[in-house]
């Protein structure tokens, strides 16, 4: 008895209940009756249900609001029971579309009702098993990455983290630099001590030196107080320099004195202290070419490039587009009441289409948007907000377009599949040998069963 599954149903059916309820439960269904929300509320704090039935009794549909709050809040599939002339409601189809997995018109069909909640409940266990599968999901600083550029650059920073040199990180914006830079403060042995992020791009010229070296009271109008900077700040730990490019020329001789002897003089100052500082710096811009140009000391590019670490663009890890879509969806549900479910197959083509100029900040915003916007159980195209990159990309030849489509294909069918490339095989029709021929050609991964992830908490 304990093992059967639970299903809560609310309301009446409006015919034979007796009957009904001894139905089901020769089917192995356990039924928790409520005969209002009030009481299935309180079932539902009470004990864990599998899935659940809400009937419907004309002319309640006042209830609608409070009947979404429940369903919202229940995390498990419903079906509907109506009666047709109840159909004929907007609000109430509105309803229906959105918060039930299906619904079913009296009289009542028993069989149809067993293999509906069947499916519901099976929903509900998977869910369970794919959020006990992923318990790294919940580290804090956690980059995530499937492809083989992103398994590189995670082996990178694990090695540069046992190293106590300057990091220099390149990587277009929204990329991950600072993710990147925590990464290899947590894993190095200053993890302990400070990480201090400054954004050198961020601050006006005149600021950038107290906010870096500090100042004493009274080193100029309006130091009214003395001022530790962010070097200071960071001792013992990690100096993080974001937009290093747009360190002011006057500024890097005063950081690459730093760099060479280990020492800071705040504004104001006599004398100079020691700090034992590690600094790591990144860019999105070309800092070669800015020291060609004589923007940026050669010197002190020289100082800060010891060791790279490199950070591809979203759009060329198109393999985790989709992975990072999910990470992010599943990341935002917990603190979200939505009944949104997941992204539908076009959602999924459209990202993995699209070119990402924001990279992943970007698409973190788009997953957060589309999930408010979402008024379905899945995500549409027009609720990501994303231009089809035919509108907003150059021009490509039939061959360059075939091979896209191949990709995606191959991606897709992939990820349908949890990467068996022989299932997949079979549905796209073709030999595992040359599943794995086009997988080479496209530079997709063979061994992508699970997601990779540098874990730094
Ligand atoms: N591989 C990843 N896995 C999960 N989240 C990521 C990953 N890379 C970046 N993020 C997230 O994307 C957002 C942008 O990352 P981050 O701020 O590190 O980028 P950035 O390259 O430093 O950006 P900018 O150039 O604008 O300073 C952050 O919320 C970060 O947590």
């Amino acid at each position: 008895m304990e093992n059967k599954a639970r299903l809560l149903m609310v309301g009446s059916i409006q015919g034979n209940q007796q009957d009904f309820v001894g139905g089901m439960e020769d089917r192995g269904w356990k039924i928790s009756p409520a005969k209002d929300l009030v009481q299935a509320t309180a079932m539902l704090a009470d004990a864990e249900h599998d899935a659940g039935i809400y009937c419907l009794s004309q002319g309640r549909t006042s209830d609608l609001k409070a009947m979404e709050k429940m369903i919202i809040h229940s995390d498990m599939e419903w079906m509907a029971l109506v009666d047709e002339a109840e159909l004929e409601d907007p609000r109430l189809c509105k309803s229906l579309s959105k918060l039930f997995m299906a619904f079913q018109s009296r009289p009542v069909e028993i069989d149809q009702i067993d293999c509906l909640m069947q499916h519901a409940a099976a929903m509900k266990q998977l869910r369970k098993e794919g959020s006990y599968s992923a318990p790294h999901q919940e580290a804090e600083f956690e980059m995530v990455g499937t492809v083989p550029v992103m398994k590189k650059l995670f082996d990178t920073i694990r090695r540069v983290a046992s190293v106590d040199a300057p990091v220099f990180i390149n990587g277009e914006s929204g990329t991950g630099k600072e993710l990147a830079a925590r990464a290899i403060h947590e894993r190095s042995q200053r993890a302990s001590a400070p990480f201090v992020a400054v954004n050198c791009g961020a601050l006006p010229n005149n600021l950038i030196q107290s906010e870096l070296f500090g100042h004493e009271k009274g080193a100029f109008t309006g130091a009214s107080q003395q001022k530790i900077g962010q070097i200071e700040a960071a001792a013992g730990g990690t100096l993080f320099l974001d937009e290093i490019g747009d360190l002011p020329l006057e500024l890097q001789v005063n950081l690459l004195r730093f760099l060479e002897e280990k020492t800071i003089q705040r504004i104001g100052a006599i004398e100079e202290i020691h700090v034992d500082v590690r600094v790591l710096s990144a860019t999105h811009v070309d800092l070669e070419k800015a020291v060609e140009e004589g923007r940026f000391r050669e010197d002190l590019y020289h100082r800060l490039n010891v060791l790279q670490v490199s950070i591809p663009p979203l759009r060329e890890r198109q393999e985790d587009i989709e992975v990072l879509a999910k990470f992010f969806f599943d990341k935002f549900i917990e603190d979200k009441s939505t009944n949104v479910r997941g992204f539908s197959q076009d959602a999924l083509t459209l990202m993995r289409q699209y070119h990402w100029p924001g990279n992943i900040r970007e698409l973190i915003n788009r997953v957060r948007r589309a999930m408010v916007m979402c008024d379905q159980r899945l995500i549409k195209p027009t609720d990501l907000g994303l231009e089809r990159r035919s509108s907003n990309r150059s021009i490509i030849t039939l061959e360059q377009a075939r091979n896209n489509a191949e990709k995606d294909a191959l991606i897709s069918a992939l990820c349908r599949n949890k990467h068996n490339v022989k299932k997949a095989a079979d549905e796209l029709g073709v030999s595992r040998v040359t599943l794995y021929r086009l997988m080479e050609k496209h530079e997709l991964t063979r061994k992508g069963e699970q997601t990779v992830s540098l874990s730094t908490a």
